[in-house]
């Protein structure tokens, strides 16, 4: 028997993107209510009441209201958004990050998905500070270049109406969403400063941490660490660094791509992470992370 599956936020843009990816499948029943009543608390419980899984596709306040409609339902959730990223209820959906994370994944009720940048930030740092090449209370930045349908359904409309300018640096004043999660997740105790930016491009991100080479950390033991770490995964891998880094390389993909360039000799190095915000930093992992809760492959659909 099929799956039942509700998508909540169906038609903003991760909502979306995950209908496209489920609608073809045979194992997957999609519950769908009428658009009209799509903010409908009553409609919302009935279709969360009928769901095996519900994916939240909401700003964080909605989701959470979800969370609290479903309360004594037996729908398991994943949630997109960042309201439960850090909540310790909630079991982090990165199925790459660690040994056990697929098998919490497939047992948990509770499924919060990583943040588009924070799963590229996560997947260069964490292999490194479990490795002891970056020590948790160095003094790390991230810088970062992102799509505009990132910003959701509000910032792709200014680049629709041309009045968008064609890059913008934001989120300097050191308060973005994502902090928390990368901080929690790499096991850090320094916050790294966070440079985000978004381009005149609708999809695709290069997320990049500037590191000092020494006498621990050389540029072929942390391309090693990260080889070792991603060994065997189908959608995270280490890839040669390239003379340019194109964004938006992996678009409509679920992949992550990780590359290690720099200098030996004048002690510099970056580290760089691939991927499309929209596929592997949202619709492609919830996807994923919905296979690994059902039993399905885990690449079904991807
Ligand atoms: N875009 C991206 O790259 C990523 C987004 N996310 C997260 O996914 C979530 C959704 O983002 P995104 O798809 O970009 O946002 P959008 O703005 O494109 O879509 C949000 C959707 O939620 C609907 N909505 C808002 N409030 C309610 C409510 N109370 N009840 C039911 N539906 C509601 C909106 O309806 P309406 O049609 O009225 O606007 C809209 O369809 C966010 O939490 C975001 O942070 C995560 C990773 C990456
Ligand atoms: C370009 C842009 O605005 N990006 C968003 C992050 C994307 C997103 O929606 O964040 P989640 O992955 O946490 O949901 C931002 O910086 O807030």
């Amino acid at each position: 028997m099929a799956h039942k599956v509700f998508i909540d936020g169906e038609a903003g843009t991760t909502g979306l993107q995950i209908r496209d990816r489920l609608l073809s499948r045979s194992d997957i029943e999609l519950i769908q209510i009428d658009p009209a009543r799509r903010k409908d608390a009553d409609a919302r419980r009935e279709a969360f009441a009928s769901a095996d899984v519900a994916i939240l596709c909401l700003p964080d306040g909605p989701a959470k209201e979800a969370v609290a409609l479903a309360a004594d339902l037996p729908v398991r959730f994943i949630d997109a958004s960042t309201a439960h990223r850090v909540d310790p209820n909630w079991v982090f959906g990165f199925a790459e990050l660690t040994a056990d994370a697929r098998a919490a994944i497939a047992g948990a009720k509770l499924v919060s998905n990583p943040g588009c940048y924070s799963t590229g930030a996560i997947s260069l740092l964490a292999p490194l500070v479990k490795a002891g090449l970056i020590d948790p209370a160095e003094a790390l930045s991230i810088n970062a270049v992102s799509g505009y349908t990132g910003g959701g359904k509000e910032l792709i409309a200014e680049y629709d109406q041309g009045t968008a300018p064609a890059a913008f640096v934001y989120a300097l004043g050191q308060k973005h969403k994502h902090l928390p999660e990368i901080v929690k997740y790499c096991a850090l105790t320094s916050r790294p400063v966070f440079a985000p930016s978004v381009g005149n491009f609708a999809q695709g991100m290069a997320v990049q941490i500037p590191l000092h080479l020494n006498g621990q950390r050389n540029l072929d033991n942390l391309r090693a660490a990260l080889e070792a770490h991603y060994a065997g995964q189908a959608f995270v891998s280490v890839v040669d660094a390239e003379a340019r880094v194109v964004p938006t390389k992996l678009n409509d993909t679920n992949k992550l791509e990780i590359s290690v360039h720099g200098d030996a000799e004048n002690g510099c190095a970056v580290l760089v992470a691939v991927l499309d915000n929209l596929g592997k930093g949202a619709s492609g992992a919830a996807v994923q992370n919905l296979n690994i809760m059902l039993g399905a492959d885990e690449g079904a659909g991807l």
